[in-house]
């Protein structure tokens, strides 16, 4: 059997007149993420993780953020695919933790709903997924509401 990590890191902007897309999510907040597809970090950096573990490079490499057909691009679309290249590989998602850097609105009372959604999408347990929140104290651009950023951790075996 073969075990590998994967370790996964995103950051978007935070502005107003956008929605914001987290964990598969839509919140109600008064900023939204900015990028090229819907911006959902959290799926960045588990997409990031996954990819990193199978050592098959990152989402940017699959999915160019010129590429027209990935504007406002649905995330869990990119995660279902990232899930086919890895299984492709005789992959397995053994588990995933991650943390959402974000001063507001706080998400401790969405992650169940980020769970399902995820778990659905990835094609795993729910209790193989793990959601953290934490603000950074108002410290830099998390903190000044300029940003939102994610770290992801993956186990994958085959
Ligand atoms: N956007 C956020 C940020 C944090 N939480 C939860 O609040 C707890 C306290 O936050 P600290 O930054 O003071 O550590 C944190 O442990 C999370 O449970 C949240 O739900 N949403
Ligand atoms: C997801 C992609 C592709 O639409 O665009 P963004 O939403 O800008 O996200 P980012 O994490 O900066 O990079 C990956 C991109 O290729």
């Amino acid at each position: 059997m073969k075990i590998r990590t994967g370790f996964g890191y995103d950051v978007h902007q935070l502005q107003e007149g956008y929605d914001f897309w987290l964990g598969g999510i839509k919140l109600d907040h008064t900023k939204g993420a900015v990028g090229h597809s819907d911006a959902d970090v959290l799926i960045h950096v588990i997409c990031d993780a996954l990819l990193g573990a199978a050592n098959m490079r990152d989402i940017g490499f699959h999915f160019s953020d010129k590429d027209p057909k990935y504007k406002g691009i649905d995330s869990k679309i990119l995660l279902k695919e990232v899930m086919k290249l890895i299984r492709e590989k005789g992959w397995e998602i053994s588990n995933i933790d991650s943390t959402i850097c974000l001063q507001q609105p706080k998400v401790n009372p969405h992650i169940p709903e980020m769970k399902t959604c995820l778990a659905e999408v990835m094609g795993i347990p729910e209790e193989d997924i793990s959601i953290k929140a934490t603000t950074t104290e108002k410290l830099g651009f998390v903190g000044r509401e300029d940003g939102v950023s994610a770290y992801a951790t993956v186990l994958i075996i085959k």
